[in-house]
């Protein structure tokens, strides 16, 4: 059997689907989703078996205009990825069709993805619209760029997911597989924890709050009786955020702990014990070692 194996990159506005797309692909849930938007800081990656090849995914960051130093990690954080892919993948909305953001990710193709690297173009959510709709953003699609494919998926309900994935594993190099068969995601377990309770919190937790903190998993210990003991450490940048996160007389961290444990319960498939304490870091988003830990590279006096 000739194997072959490459990378994968994901790329899209927040809010496209991409990590929709890659839970469907990968079939686990690595990659976490909310109704909000700005969810993805790391760079995640899921692996997708498909007959002989293997689909190594990153996703990335939703690429929009950086503000902040943060915004700018991500934003770099995102191309990074998408340079070194073998196919490059972008992901629209149906309805929203092509947007100014799509315009500048378009733009933004041209000018950075290497010759000879292929473009997929997928349009997602096209249970949203009608048929007419997307024959019309087909053909506008292709003329702002030479896209080597178009699919029309729904991430959600899985629709034309398979046609993707069938193509993108036509698309890998011949080689050697990159990791085991068995291993589906190289996120260490710890960060997906972390990607999980931060998840919560962002749930539970309104508007500004959740982008000024970040969660780390400081102690992992699989117990002998069978279950698992998780400490993580909440960062907020400010005294007050700190009140906030722990609620009237503990009550919201209660409930995000709940929350958390039941879903990395179900994850590890092991009874969890978490244990959640929250820190006020007031420099956190200025340090390097929180953009390390994130995946994120630090470029100090950006
Ligand atoms: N109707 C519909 N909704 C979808 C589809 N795919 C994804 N969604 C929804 O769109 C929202 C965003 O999906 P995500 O997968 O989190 O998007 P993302 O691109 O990873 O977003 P960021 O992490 O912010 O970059 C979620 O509410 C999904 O349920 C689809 O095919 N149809």
């Amino acid at each position: 059997m000739t194997t072959s194996a490459g990378f994968v990159a994901l790329i899209g506005e927040p809010n496209a689907g991409k990590s929709t797309l890659l839970n469907r692909m990968v079939g686990a849930k690595v990659s976490i989703v909310t109704h909000k938007v700005q969810t993805t800081r790391t760079r995640i990656r899921g692996v997708a078996m498909a007959g002989a090849a293997q689909i190594v995914f990153v996703d990335t960051p939703g690429l929009f205009r950086p503000r902040r130093r943060l915004d700018r990690a991500m934003v770099a954080a995102a191309w990074g990825g998408a340079a070194d892919a073998d196919v490059i993948v972008l992901l629209i909305e149906a309805h929203r069709g092509l947007t100014d953001g799509a315009r500048t990710i378009v733009e933004s193709l041209r000018e950075r993805v290497p010759q000879g690297v292929p473009v997929a173009l997928a349009i997602n959510k096209i249970d949203k619209v009608k048929a007419e709709a997307l024959l019309a953003l087909t053909r506008e699609m292709n003329e702002a760029y030479p896209f080597a494919k178009t699919f029309m998926i729904s991430a959600e309900r899985g629709y034309g997911v398979e046609d993707l994935r069938d193509w993108l594993a036509g698309e890998m190099p011949e080689g050697p597989w990159l990791y085991p068969e068995d291993q589906i995601a190289d996120l260490p377990m710890r960060m997906i924890a972390a990607e999980i309770t931060r998840e919560k919190l962002t749930l539970r937790l309104h508007e500004e709050l959740p982008y000024q903190l970040t969660v780390e998993t400081e102690n992992w210990e699989d117990r002998k009786d069978g279950s698992t003991r998780i400490d993580q450490l909440i960062y907020v940048a400010r005294d007050g955020h700190k009140g906030i996160v722990l609620g009237k007389g503990g009550e919201t961290i209660k409930a995000i702990s709940q929350a958390a444990r039941a879903e990395l319960g179900e994850f590890l498939g092991r009874t969890v014990h978490l244990f959640l304490q929250v820190k006020v870091r007031e420099n956190w988003l200025d340090e390097a070692e929180r953009y390390s830990e994130m995946g994120l590279d630090f470029r100090d006096g950006d």
